[in-house]
């Protein structure tokens, strides 16, 4: 069975400079795995190639066996969708929740729009009373309920997900970790995340891969993260330090149920 995404020998330049350097790895069908590593690692950038929104990409991208490049725009659409880190910023201001999630099937030309609209919020948890409100009028977590909502609209297998819960308060955090987790489960969803939080990952990936400055240091399974028992120095510093930031949320708030 092809895997959901393969990524072999990545490489993504900015100007003269290689800011993502022959990255390699694989997430299999239903699988979730994270992207980690400090900022300007290449997290992001890695994301964007898969889009396509990098400027200079080498290597080879497959989406569910076949090369990105060999996707049309709206083709690639309907298997691949991403999720931003903050759904004020990603959702149009002046449309309604019901226009924002209608969009999709509009511009593919999907008729039944209506019902899969209702059948979405249910499937993200929303209220139909919010169905014709506007971004402003839902709270944080209630518009990237939406944002998910719009991201699955045209059934795409593999969901992109930047930094999903970290503009919102800490007591929202876990309520949208959970969707992800139950969404995954439901729908045999595969997740490529990419985070600053290990507490995240322990939560909602299966593996992970350890990035510095733009290179993979090391891949693992998440037992290997939540046992700290990492390989490379690299990644065992970037552990303990996060345990110190770990800490500092549990004294913080109820992030803690991740
Ligand atoms: N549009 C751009 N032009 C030039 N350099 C860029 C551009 N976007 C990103 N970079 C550089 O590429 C490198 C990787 O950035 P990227 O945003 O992928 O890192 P990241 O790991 O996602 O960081 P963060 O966790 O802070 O979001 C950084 O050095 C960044 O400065």
């Amino acid at each position: 069975m092809s895997a959901a995404l393969n990524i072999e020998n990545l490489f993504v330049r900015y100007g003269r400079i290689d800011v993502v350097k022959d990255v390699s790895f694989s997430v299999a069908k239903g699988e979730s795995y994270a992207l980690v590593g400090e900022s300007g690692s290449g997290k992001s950038t890695i994301l964007r190639a898969i889009v396509g929104m990098a400027p200079d990409v080498r290597g080879t991208v497959e989406i569910d066996g076949a090369e990105r490049a060999t996707y049309r725009d709206l083709e690639f659409a309907r298997h691949c969708q991403m999720v931003f880190q903050d759904p004020y910023a990603s959702l149009h201001p002046r449309r309604i929740v019901d226009a924002t999630l209608q969009e999709p099937l509009k511009i593919h030309g999907i008729s039944g729009g209506s019902a899969k609209v209702a059948e979405m919020m249910d499937a993200v948890g929303l209220d139909q009373r919010f169905r014709y409100r506007f971004p402003h009028q839902l709270s944080g977590g209630q518009r990237q309920r939406v944002a998910i909502a719009r991201a699955l609209m045209l059934e795409p297998q593999l969901l992109l997900l930047d930094e999903p819960t970290s503009a919102l308060d800490v007591s929202v955090q876990a309520e949208i970790l959970n969707l992800l987790v139950r969404l995954r489960k439901d729908r045999g969803l595969t997740y490529l995340l990419v985070t600053h939080s290990l507490p995240v990952v322990s939560f909602l990936c299966d593996r992970l891969g350890v990035l510095r400055q733009g290179g993979m240091v090391e891949q693992v399974d998440v037992d290997v993260l939540r046992r700290g028992t990492f390989a490379k120095p690299y990644a065992q510093e970037l552990y303990a330090s996060s345990l110190g930031a770990g800490d500092r949320e549990r004294q913080s708030g109820p992030s803690a149920a991740v």
